[in-house]
């Protein structure tokens, strides 16, 4: 691979790996999404939301907040929900665990329609999902283990069972020694630990994170991440990671969502959203370079590659084909299931329509970075995130 001389690692046949030269915000250096990917895909379906619509309020003054929405996620998949501030994130949250009534539509989780269950049953398979926050929302005056010892509490479960499986919880999350600790004594990621402990103690098939990791700093974000994935490979559950943090979408999730004023605006597997150069949310997804200055008389370019269409010496043959070097800026890569993609900036001096031309040849989607060509593509990747408009 031309593109950088680092190490990259070799991931089994279904993972996922990327390599980042030039930390994210996260902190997130070189990163191994690990596999099964292919094969959750495939396990069963633990959520099935169909048209589902939200409106709060009636008559004028009501707002449609949720429209129809179609989502699928199968046990052992993290499907990501992005979104500008307002979009409907938590109401979907919200009305996936039925702490609001959906309008219409239905609401499957592991088999069953709860927006038709009467209130008993619903109460019991509300226990199958546990709902993780931005704050993990402890009760101040108990411990750690007392906090995670609530839903069974709750449910009578006996104080030898509910003991025992605190203890595991806590092991589990590697918080043993925290135990006894009260929420304020606790760090951000700890507390956060405890929330997902929680979340879990009733062994949920599903779990819906809603912000869980916003505000984190960018090693917690990475450890709860890891969990996360951790929790999802372990304990085959569906999660539904609503976010508004692009770098951690690509490290936690396998697939994802963009919602936008209520409607599903796309959706898919994150190869199928990272080689889409039409996708909003690919573009958007793409690790953000940092990129070395373009040499004078020579102007930068963004290239998006897949090796599925793409040469590995891609580099080398438009260089020859435009009779001139092709400098490499800033370069990512990674490779899903065999096939590598990424993007990269690259500096070039050829004309503009001449270098497209040789983009083209080649397999590649190029894209100038300096205005007043733009002309040239009606969506330049560099406006990817304003077009999103992140909250
Ligand atoms: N209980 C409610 N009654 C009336 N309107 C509501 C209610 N809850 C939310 N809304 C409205 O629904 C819309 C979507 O809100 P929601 O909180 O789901 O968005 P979001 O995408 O999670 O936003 P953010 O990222 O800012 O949290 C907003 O316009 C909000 O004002």
């Amino acid at each position: 691979m031309p593109a950088c001389d680092c190490p990259v690692e070799t991931a089994a046949q279904t993972d996922t790996e990327w390599f980042i030269p030039g930390a994210g915000p996260t902190g997130f250096g070189h990163l191994l999404l690990t596999g099964r990917r292919q094969s959750s895909m495939e396990n069963q379906r633990m959520i099935s939301l169909k048209n589902l619509t939200k409106v709060y309020g009636q008559g004028e003054e009501s707002i449609k907040v949720l429209d129809n929405l179609d989502i699928d996620v199968a046990a052992g998949e993290i499907l990501a929900v992005v979104g500008p501030s307002g979009a409907g994130k938590s109401t979907l949250a919200q009305c996936i665990n039925l702490l609001e009534r959906p309008t219409s539509g239905q609401i499957i989780v592991n088999g069953e329609d709860l927006a038709r269950l009467p209130e008993r049953k619903l109460r019991v398979a509300r226990r199958r999902i546990g709902t993780i926050f931005q704050s993990a929302s402890l009760l101040s005056r108990r411990t750690a283990a007392e906090n995670i010892a609530l839903p069974l509490q709750y449910l009578g479960v006996t104080p030898a069972e509910t003991k025992s499986r605190v203890g595991e919880l806590l092991e589990r999350e590697g918080l043993s020694h925290r135990a006894t600790h009260y929420p304020f004594e606790l760090s951000g990621g700890q507390l956060q630990r405890v929330g997902i402990a929680r979340a879990l103690a009733l062994r949920p098939a599903v779990l819906l994170s809603d912000e869980a990791t916003s505000g984190l700093d960018p090693e917690t974000t990475r450890s709860v991440v890891a969990l996360l994935r951790e929790l999802r490979d372990d304990l085959d559950l569906a999660v539904v990671f609503i976010t508004h943090e692009m770098d951690t979408v690509l490290h936690v999730a396998d697939s994802a969502a963009r919602l936008h004023a209520g409607r599903i605006a796309e959706q898919g597997s994150l190869l199928e959203l990272l080689t889409d150069h039409d996708s909003v949310l690919g573009r958007a997804l793409q690790p953000r370079l940092a990129s070395a200055q373009p040499a004078d008389g020579t102007r930068a370019w963004q290239v998006g590659y897949d090796s599925r269409s793409v040469p590995a010496d891609w580099l080398q043959r438009v260089s020859a084909d435009l009779g001139e070097p092709v400098s490499l800026l800033a370069a990512t890569i990674q490779s899903i299931n065999g096939a590598s993609t990424g993007n990269a900036t690259v500096g070039l001096g050829a004309p503009a329509h001449l270098a497209v031309a040789a983009f083209a040849r080649h397999g590649l989607h190029a894209t100038p970075l300096e205005t007043g060509i733009a002309d040239l593509d009606p969506k330049p990747a560099l406006h990817a995130q304003e077009e999103l408009q992140w909250a």
